[in-house]
């Protein structure tokens, strides 16, 4: 079981939205209960279409929830809007700004957006810290698909908040970017920021959260401390084919966690707790049988997709309900 969230910076309670044409995005078993703490980094992972999007826009005051509360910093969000927003950075998926623009006009005009006053040295900070200051007198246009990520993130930080939200920060980013984000990200925790991101990627997750929500079909199924999840969330299996079928497994290999397959023919592993375990036990495994002569001629190792582990979380909690 999760911890409980005492004096949460955010407070969601039974969220429901159906948007006009008749969706239920959010809360259509139930509405949507999530506290987040202050200073964390969290991460709501979900396929497409989950309503992470939703969620975020309903905090941001960008989605009119249909049912429940929402309330950060104490204050409930639909009543004092205005001041919430102030306090909330929001990157969104989309690029969206003028792309003739410079970078340091357009990270100048979004604090502005909020109504507070000019701050050279705030702009600088937030330029330097995503290396952008190089870039600043730049249009926008020129910049490549990573930088232009880095402006919107830069435009969200430019009023200080204290709730960052970014929605999807990595998807079509490339590997040495997504590394630089998630130490962009890391700094901004170090600095106090609580930051809440969703992400299609476990690995995203597993590389910065401190806690994680599982959602799917607007239903958060599970909230944990990463590494619970992960431990529930990461299984590897691995099939070897061997050489000569096997009537049972033998006790040299009674301590992994195998099976046998096809009439023996196959020795399947089910493994690994998301903290690379897996994949260190299948490696052993295979020395283990080279060392006790039990030929394989193939073997195959896969993680768990984020499907999957969708598919056995629902299975789980519907055997919950029935016990
Ligand atoms: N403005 C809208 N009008 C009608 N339906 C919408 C609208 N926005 C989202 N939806 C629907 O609500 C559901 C949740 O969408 P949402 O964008 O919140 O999911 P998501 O988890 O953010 O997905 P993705 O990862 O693809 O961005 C989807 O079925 C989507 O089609």
């Amino acid at each position: 079981m999760q911890n409980p969230v005492t004096d949460p910076i955010l407070d969601i309670r039974g969220l429901v939205k159906t948007y006009k044409g008749g969706v239920t995005a959010l809360g259509a078993s139930g509405g949507v209960d999530l506290a987040i703490r202050k200073g964390e980094i969290f991460a709501l992972l979900g396929p497409n279409g989950a309503g992470k999007t939703t969620l975020i826009g309903a905090v941001c005051g960008l989605v009119r929830p249909t049912g429940g509360t929402i309330s950060a910093f104490g204050l409930d969000v639909n009543r004092h809007w205005r001041e919430v927003r102030r306090r909330i950075g929001l990157v969104p998926q989309e690029l969206s700004f003028d792309m003739f623009d410079l970078v340091i006009r357009q990270v100048r005009y979004s604090r502005g957006m909020f109504g507070l006053a000019p701050d050279e040295a705030r702009i600088e900070e937030v330029l330097r810290a995503l290396s952008l200051w190089d870039k600043k007198d730049e249009p926008i246009r020129k910049l490549s698909g990573g930088m232009k990520r880095r402006v919107m993130i830069a435009k969200a930080l430019a009023h200080d908040p204290d709730i960052l939200f970014l929605d999807e920060p990595t998807a079509g980013v490339d590997v040495e970017l997504r590394r630089d984000m998630w130490e962009q990200i890391d700094s901004l925790r170090a600095r106090g920021t609580t930051i809440i991101l969703t992400t299609h990627y476990i690995e995203e997750a597993q590389e910065m959260a401190d806690r994680v929500g599982v959602i799917s079909k607007g239903r958060i199924l599970l909230v944990d401390d990463k590494d619970a999840i992960m431990a529930k969330l990461g299984r590897t299996e691995a099939h070897f084919t061997l050489a000569e079928p096997m009537a049972q497994i033998p006790a040299v290999l009674s301590s992994f966690p195998v099976t046998l397959d096809e009439g023996g023919r196959r020795l399947v592993y089910r493994g690994g707790d998301g903290t690379g375990k897996g994949k260190r036990e299948v490696a052993q495994l295979a020395q283990e049988l080279t060392r006790h002569g039990i030929a394989f001629v193939g073997m195959e190792t896969r993680e768990s997709t984020l499907e999957e582990i969708f598919v056995g979380l629902l299975n789980e909690q519907s055997q919950e309900a029935v016990a």
